[in-house]
């Protein structure tokens, strides 16, 4: 395969070290070739199992390698939902599919798409986390880059092992937070795959441009330290200026090997280092943190959407987020953004309007020097108060925000307290997967007597109470991220700014109909997401080219049109 975009150290686009520069340097030597015969089916990207004609088996060499029967991609795909669906345990389904993508990438793809509500919990939270606790067991063939400290000083290099070259979108973790899981080291590559993913599915970027890495700096995660199966460094995590320049090194080599436009997302990293990185980061590169800043998005869409039922504006709401990390001042920075938009209230008097509780009770004002910067902006004047229901009596707040990933804290008092006094009490139970969840769906409806207004982080099913049924959403990052990107790959956008993600936020919140409403749903259905993304994405392409971030010029008349024609198609193609 020939290496078209990026250069190997010559001149302009040096691809095949052809310079006098490059003279003296080792070469990659890729090559071009047609697949064909047994090293076709093999192909993931190209393979397409029994659907290959009869004309296409014998041009390719394919004769006598497959069963005499052609099968088309849809009965295919039935073939695999039927198995999928005798498996009763989600981590078989898990690896059923991985090895679907390993196989087959256009029918993974296409059963993702169309069975979205039924598959995403597999390939994403719930599953997903199960799947990265149990790597080091469930192994089978790599995904991705692994790049360890082994690897200091030879990160451009492991980059241009990657067979791609025109990568568009990298996820990238270090695996300190995975889910609400803490720390998993290596194995926390499930995570960047998951995503990518969805990137694919929902929003309709190449799996080709698609890169999930890896950083390995080792793991404090004792169990794992000890797991023989294992699958990363042997090693306690590496902090300080081991850490910071061994991610220098890695920001430098990405934009060394891709260029300005490739997008950086950065996943599940703990946020003593999450916030640093992106502040580090968003000035020189396209970085976007999908924790902070898409969590944001999300939610603040989901707020808005709430005022519908629960009346007035965002600043005659008062939010009560419980856990204050990256996910939950992630969507107070926005929402205090938006209320300054919609009420022109000074972002200082809007901070005013959300409070927060960490692990040591409300954050006041008294705690200021030993609370992080992150959290110092909300640190309100106030007597301290530790548990979570003195907490509520005292702050009277109308919304209530799991971001602790600590499951089960939204207890049947903690609920009772906020329906106390509230006639619609908002309540999101953000924190994933399933067991790190604040409440269920079920207890939410329950203890409020349905008069709550729910979503969570990780799905749940409808929830009949009192003869009426309730449908929660799901108010995952998922719904931003994809569509986001998409909007920043087409546009060519080389920097993130705020007025994106409001732009981003904004477009989820207009696809939420009123029938949606009238359900009690804050989200529209995920069935929609590809339509959604496209939407997501003309927006934010839109505001890259008003900021003046863009580069793919001149700007596409009709953006919603644009974004649809770049999306990713799995439908198998015919091959000559
Ligand atoms: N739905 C979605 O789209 C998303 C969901 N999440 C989920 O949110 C959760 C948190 O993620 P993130 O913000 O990145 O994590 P962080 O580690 O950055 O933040 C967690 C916060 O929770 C607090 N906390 C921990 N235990 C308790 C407790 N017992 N009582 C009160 N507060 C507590 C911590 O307190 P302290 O600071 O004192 O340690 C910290 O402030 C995870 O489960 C993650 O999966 C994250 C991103 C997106
Ligand atoms: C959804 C997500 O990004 C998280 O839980 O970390
Ligand atoms: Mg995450």
């Amino acid at each position: 395969m020939a290496d078209t975009t990026s250069a190997v150290g010559g001149g302009v686009q040096d691809v095949y070290g052809e310079d006098c520069a490059t003279e003296d340097q080792i070469i990659t030597p890729w090559t071009l070739s047609v697949a064909s015969g047994y090293n076709l089916l093999r192909d993931p990207r190209y393979n397409k199992g029994m659907a290959f004609t009869h004309e296409e088996r014998d041009a390719h060499y394919l004769r006598g390698l497959l069963p005499p029967v052609v099968i088309s991609q849809q009965l295919q795909e039935k073939r695999l939902m039927q198995n999928l669906r005798s498996f009763e345990a989600p981590l078989h389904k898990y690896i059923s599919l991985m090895e679907l993508l390993d196989r087959d990438e256009k029918l993974f793809f296409k059963l993702l798409i169309d069975n979205m509500e039924e598959l995403l919990p597999i390939v994403y939270t719930p599953t997903v986390g199960e799947a990265c606790q149990r790597y080091g067991s469930i192994f089978r063939r790599p995904r991705g880059l692994f790049i360890s400290l082994n690897d200091k000083g030879k990160i451009l290099e492991v980059l241009k092992n990657w067979p791609e070259k025109s990568i568009q979108v990298i996820v990238v973790t270090d695996g300190e937070r995975i889910l609400g899981l803490g720390d998993l080291g290596c194995q926390g590559m499930g995570i960047p795959v998951g995503k990518l993913a969805l990137y694919t599915a929902l929003g309709g970027v190449r799996p080709s441009a698609c890169l999930p890495i890896t950083i390995d700096v080792g793991t404090n995660n004792e169990k794992l330290l000890n797991d023989e199966f294992y699958i990363g460094i042997r090693q306690r995590r590496a902090t300080g200026k081991v850490y910071s320049d061994f991610l220098h090194e890695f920001m430098t080599a990405i934009k060394q090997n891709y260029g300005e436009k490739v997008l950086v997302q950065f996943e599940d990293f703990a946020n003593h280092n999450a916030f640093e990185l992106l502040e580090k980061y968003s000035p020189t590169h396209l970085v976007f943190n999908d924790d902070v800043q898409g969590t944001a998005a999300v939610v603040l869409s989901g707020l808005v959407a709430a005022l519908k039922s629960l009346g007035g504006t965002l600043a005659d709401h008062t939010f009560l987020f419980f856990g204050a990390g990256e996910a939950g001042t992630g969507i107070a920075e926005l929402l205090a953004l938006e209320m300054y938009h919609q009420a022109k209230l000074p972002v200082d008097e809007s901070r005013k309007k959300i409070w927060f509780v960490d692990s040591k009770g409300l954050v006041v004002s008294s705690r200021m020097e030993s609370l992080q910067a992150f959290k110092k902006p909300w640190a309100h004047d106030h007597e301290p108060v530790t548990n979570l229901i003195d907490i509520i009596k005292a702050v009277k707040p109308t919304a209530l925000i799991g971001t602790s990933g600590q499951g089960k804290t939204f207890t049947k008092e903690v609920i009772e307290a906020m329906a106390s006094f509230n006639k619609k009490p908002l309540i999101m139970a953000l924190s994933n997967p399933t067991t790190q969840s604040e409440c269920t769906a079920e207890e939410a409806y329950y203890w409020t007597e349905g008069r709550a207004i729910f979503s969570s982080g990780s799905p749940f099913n409808p929830v009949e109470y009192n003869g009426k049924v309730f449908f929660p959403g799901q108010a995952n990052n998922a719904y931003i991220f994809p569509g986001f990107g998409l909007g920043l790959v087409m546009s060519g956008a080389i920097r993130v700014h705020k007025e994106m993600l409001l732009a981003a936020s904004e477009a989820l919140g207009g696809t939420v109909t009123q029938e949606d409403c009238q359900k009690g749903m804050i989200y529209p259905p995920i069935s929609n997401i590809r339509k959604i993304s496209a939407h997501i994405a003309a927006n934010v392409a839109a505001k890259a080219y008003e900021i003046g971030v863009a580069t793919r010029l001149p700007q596409p008349e009709n953006l919603v049109k644009f974004a649809e024609s770049c999306m990713y198609n799995p439908n198998y193609r015919n091959y000559r």
